[in-house]
């Protein structure tokens, strides 16, 4: 698409790569998560009907997805446009907005928060995972999901005549649903034809990531201009970390100031914490990776924005980086992860 070439699809308009500065590749500003409520453990009924209070503050943040107030982050949207005017002090600049259709994508407000604060934001185009699917969207075709998602990026998403800069994030479980699976093909069809970027979100098992990109490729998807998510969670074997890496994409680690024991959604996982990701951070710059990595909070329950005691969009750029630069990361590769690597990311091709 000759007009996108060489610019970056904000949702107030095409912007100039240069322009994005310091970006957070994986973040929520309005969305609900109310797909993914875990119902909470016999004896903290009462913790989950009245959150936001100190003394229930630390049992919300080993138990985010055990209460429904916490899943609609869409109810704090004054609160983020403050984050947002704060994340800009901080040395902010754009934020790559994941939210997809299937969790509450609201495309007026995102654009507003841009007007308001001065803000990149980019819009994600496609689907999230396949319990958010419609009976609509389950018996598409590839060539109608395509068709629908290069809309999203050429008109507009949700009918509104916002455009959409990336397409994602496409959610997967695991294993991977036929509906997960027509959705991949779609967004690999619709970046071959856009030359877009595109992020996806894997299942949580470590051979997810691997396959997916296996799926986009044979469709003709462009692996070097895709962002594989979460892989916090996903892949903890350096060795298995490394075989993936070499194919190609992004690697992003996005879930920085997520802290805790159990992770309800697979118990097997032992959620890393930041020391932990700061130190794979480290492998994969020493292994050769410094062109490849992405970062981010991904934001997307209420307890994390910092009105609620969380620790809000800046937390990468306040706490983050300092500690990266005591563990064998330079200022050089710092603003490559930051600046350098999501501009060439979201640079339509
Ligand atoms: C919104 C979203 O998909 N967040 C991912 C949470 S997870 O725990 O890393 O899967």
């Amino acid at each position: 698409m000759s007009e996108l070439r060489g610019k970056v699809q904000t949702v107030l308009g095409l912007v100039d790569p240069d322009q994005l500065g310091r970006t957070m590749t994986h973040e929520h500003l309005t969305m609900s998560f109310e797909c993914c409520y875990v119902p909470p453990a016999a004896g903290d009924e009462a913790a989950a009907e009245d959150p936001f209070h100190m003394q229930h503050m630390h049992w919300l943040q080993q138990n985010p997805y055990s209460c429904h107030a916490n899943l609609q982050l869409k109810k704090d949207i004054s609160a983020v446009r403050d984050e947002l005017l704060a994340y800009r002090k901080a040395g902010g600049g754009t934020i790559v907005e994941n939210t997809t259709t299937g969790i509450d994508r609201d495309m007026s407000s995102l654009r507003q928060l841009a007007k308001d604060t001065g803000v990149h934001i980019i819009a994600g185009a496609g689907y999230y995972v396949d319990i958010t699917h419609t009976e609509a969207t389950k018996k598409m075709s590839v060539e109608k999901l395509t068709d629908i998602i290069i809309s999203e990026v050429i008109h507009g998403a949700d009918g509104t005549d916002i455009r959409c800069g990336v397409i994602g994030e496409i959610g997967t479980g695991w294993p991977i649903t036929d509906s997960e699976k027509k959705v991949l093909q779609a967004t690999a069809h619709a970046q071959a034809q856009l030359g877009c970027p595109v992020i996806i979100h894997p299942g949580r098992n470590r051979a997810a990531p691997a396959e997916i990109v296996r799926i986009l490729q044979e469709a003709g998807g462009d692996i070097s201009k895709t962002v594989m998510s979460h892989l916090d969670r996903t892949i903890f074997d350096e060795g298995e970390l490394l075989e993936f890496a070499n194919l190609g994409s992004y690697l992003e680690y996005d879930l920085f100031g997520t802290e805790m024991l159990n992770y309800p959604f697979n118990l097997e996982v032992d959620m890393p914490s930041d020391s932990q990701r700061v130190k794979i951070l480290a492998f994969l710059v020493k292994e050769g990776y410094e062109d490849k990595i992405v970062v981010a909070h991904d934001i997307h329950t209420r307890n994390r924005l910092t009105i609620n005691g969380g620790h809000g969009y800046s937390h990468i750029l306040k706490n983050i980086v300092p500690k990266m630069l005591t563990r064998g990361i330079s200022q050089h590769q710092v603003d490559k992860i930051l600046i350098e690597n999501p501009k060439h990311w979201l640079t339509f091709k």
